[in-house]
């Protein structure tokens, strides 16, 4: 099978020698028939309309992406190649304008083959040439020495390749010229070559950051040549760009045409293929290829951009509605909000959706808001589980900042030895246990993005040292390294400590301290929001959107109202689940809420009344507080119990306890039978 498919392509080729070669003799003559039509004779001197050293500064300037890519990107591969062979190359504009030229040819003085900056190449005015006349068919060509069409340019073999942008503009054109007497076997192949790894290499620039590029071939182990097909893929698996090639083997416009229109595969597919892994697909449902995937360079942890949507507002607008939360017109609370809700991650509680009415809360998310947009640190204090994270995420992705990535670090979770490289990063070989390729890390990761650093109480006192240096330079300094990179990055800390008692202790540098603080944020525990109500019956409603759930009635809303909740949002959310997935009923019952939740409230009741005895003159327990008509637990579990017929929720329900509580009057009950 494989020998007849190449005894095919072997066919198809010989076909293709044969009519390169009928049209390479064409394609000569039409241009001397051009040369003619231009009023030139064989015996002109060629006419290069110099350009002025001014114009072509501001040619070169215009054409400085091409001219780096070339000489940075593309030249040094074939600098072995190109330096035995006494040649020159040239870079030039869609007009024949020379950009510039590398390498030393063995033909005289730049002013004898005028192969120099500024000078132009083309077709009317220096007759057939490999530059000129690459322009004007668009396609590569090579001119032999007596092929051009005036005499003075006979010298020399020119083998040249037009360059197409992105847009499949055509940008210019690269050029090997050399000595007629030397071999030419392998010139036009090879600038054939550059000029499409030039192509792919703009691609490259262009798209790599932000989208998935797939590269294909009918070989496996060409894929990474500058033969392959490459398509530009969005999100979506739109494709927003491809090289020449992949438009010539596939045959067709490839242009906004869905993945899976071209290959048997879908963009969810891609996103999660691994990107070392070759793949086999079938084109067209006929044509098989290997496809190879290269995630874009800063997918980690990288969100769908919605904001090129329609109905996206501007962060800006934003502030406003997050400001006018009191008295919003009806028209424009719809419209921010629907703009909000489309533009951030499901997963992300938009910034207006944090406060329900507290106005302590409603400032403090004005004002962390707005310093995102300032060159100044935030510093969260809050309780564990008040939401600090939460907070952060959400004013990240209303931020500028959004596009590029948050990096969230529990400096609590680290291990104290590893907090340093995994924040600094490390070169290769840095330390015992190190990887081997090396690692960025944390900080430099959050580049343009934002840093999160959570618990920063606990970082250890010798990388608080190295952080403050970041803070101060701008710069991260990997371990085992000299090298400095510069970093631009919103640093907002969090902590439940009471940061400046640490400071005075010793435990915390002081300097660090006032180098994070830029904004200090207090985001109160639940039990003191005086929103709370708004809160509890938003969380219900966001759980229910996951998944139906039962309502909440007004009694179980007093009942979570009354709860100190010491574990915060995290708690509150917590028992709302656990509630949620065991109620089968329509309402929410007490009975459904966890035995934790009971605890607390049964520890805070005690402690209420306790508290309340030792006002009232110390002289009496709680136990001889009681109401008289009331029976004590001793008793009344046991009857209700068996009232009940042993059934722990209804007992626990009647006698207002928790399940707990129940067991163990229970228990006690059956230990003194
Ligand atoms: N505003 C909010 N709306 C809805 N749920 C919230 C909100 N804030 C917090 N939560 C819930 O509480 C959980 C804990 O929040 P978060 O991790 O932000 O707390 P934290 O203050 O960072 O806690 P810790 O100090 O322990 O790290 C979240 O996973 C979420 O379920």
């Amino acid at each position: 099978m494989q020998d007849e498919e190449q005894q095919e392509s072997a066919a198809d080729s010989m076909d293709e020698g044969a009519s390169l070669k009928q049209s390479h003799k064409d394609r000569i003559q039409a241009s001397w028939y051009r040369c003619e039509q231009f009023g030139l004779e064989h015996g002109s001197r060629p006419d290069f309309a110099t350009l002025p050293a001014g114009t072509l500064n501001d040619l070169v300037d215009q054409h400085r992406s091409l001219l780096e890519t070339t000489e940075n990107e593309v030249l040094p591969y074939y600098e072995n190649i190109l330096s035995n062979s006494a040649c020159m190359i040239v870079l030039a504009d869609r007009q024949g304008h020379v950009l510039n030229t590398w390498g030393q040819p063995r033909f005289g003085s730049a002013a004898e083959h005028g192969l120099v900056g500024g000078n132009q190449w083309s077709e009317m005015g220096a007759g057939t040439n490999a530059i000129g006349t690459a322009l004007i068919t668009g396609e590569a060509i090579q001119v032999g020495r007596d092929e051009h069409f005036l005499r003075a340019n006979r010298f020399m073999v020119g083998s040249a390749s037009p360059i197409y942008n992105t847009k499949n503009d055509l940008v210019g054109v690269l050029d090997i010229s050399s000595d007629a007497y030397l071999p030419q076997d392998h010139t036009f192949g090879m600038v054939k070559l550059m000029s499409l790894s030039v192509e792919n290499r703009l691609i490259f620039s262009a798209f790599q950051q932000e989208h998935f590029i797939l590269s294909f071939n009918t070989n496996v182990v060409s894929l990474d040549s500058h033969w392959s097909g490459i398509l530009v893929l969005d999100e979506n698996g739109t494709i927003v760009s491809a090289n020449r090639r992949a438009e010539v083997v596939l045959a067709r416009d490839l242009a906004l045409l869905n993945i899976n229109q071209v290959f048997d595969i879908e963009m969810r597919e891609i996103k999660h293929h691994p990107s070392s892994l070759p793949m086999k697909l079938l084109a067209m449902g006929r044509y098989q290829f290997y496809v190879k995937v290269i995630p874009p360079v800063q997918q980690i942890m990288r969100v769908p951009d919605f904001r090129q949507r329609a109905g996206y507002v501007a962060p800006s607008q934003l502030e406003d509605f997050v400001a006018s939360k009191k008295e919003p017109s009806r028209a424009q609370r719809d419209e921010s909000a629907k703009a909000i809700l489309s533009s951030i991650p499901d997963n992300v509680i938009p910034l207006a959706e944090l406060q329900h009415g507290d106005e302590r809360v409603a400032r403090l998310v004005r004002q962390a808001h707005k310093i995102m947009e300032k060159d100044i640190p935030i510093l969260i204090h809050g309780e564990t589980g008040a939401g600090k994270e939460i907070f952060v995420r959400s004013l990240h992705y209303h931020s500028s900042r959004s596009k590029e990535m948050l990096v969230a670090v529990n400096c609590a979770a680290i291990p104290a030895e590893l907090v340093e490289s995994e924040l600094f990063g490390y070169e290769k070989g840095a330390f015992t246990g190190a990887q081997s390729k090396g690692s960025i890390g944390l900080i430099r990761r959050a580049h343009r993005g934002t840093l999160f650093l959570d618990e920063i109480g606990e970082m250890p006192m010798a990388v608080q040292s190295r952080l403050l240096r970041v803070l101060q330079e701008r710069v991260v300094t990997p371990l085992g390294s000299t090298e400095v990179y510069p970093v631009d990055i919103k640093l907002i800390s969090a902590t439940n400590r009471a940061l400046k008692a640490e400071v005075k202790e010793g435990r915390f540098r002081q300097d660090l301290y006032y180098r994070i603080s830029g904004l200090n944020i207090e985001l109160p525990a639940l039990r003191e929001r005086n929103d709370k109500a708004a809160l509890i019956q938003y969380l219900h409603n966001r759980l229910r959107q996951e998944e139906p759930g039962p309502a909440l009635s007004q009694a179980m809303l007093n009942l979570l109202m009354k709860h100190p909740w010491p574990g915060n949002m995290r708690q509150l959310a917590h028992v709302l689940k656990v509630g949620m997935a065991m109620a089968d009923e329509e309402v929410l019952e007490d009975w459904h809420l966890p035995d934790d939740f009971f605890e607390d409230l049964d520890a805070m009741v005690q402690s209420t009344l306790e508290q309340a005895n030792l006002e009232k003159s110390g002289l009496s327990s709680a136990e001889d507080n009681k109401p008289e008509h009331e029976e004590p637990l001793d008793k009344l579990i046991p009857r209700l119990l068996q009232e009940s017929k042993g059934n722990i929720s209804q007992t626990a329900k009647a006698a207002g306890v928790s399940r707990n509580t129940v067991y163990k009057y229970a228990k006690l009950k059956l230990e003194s039978e």
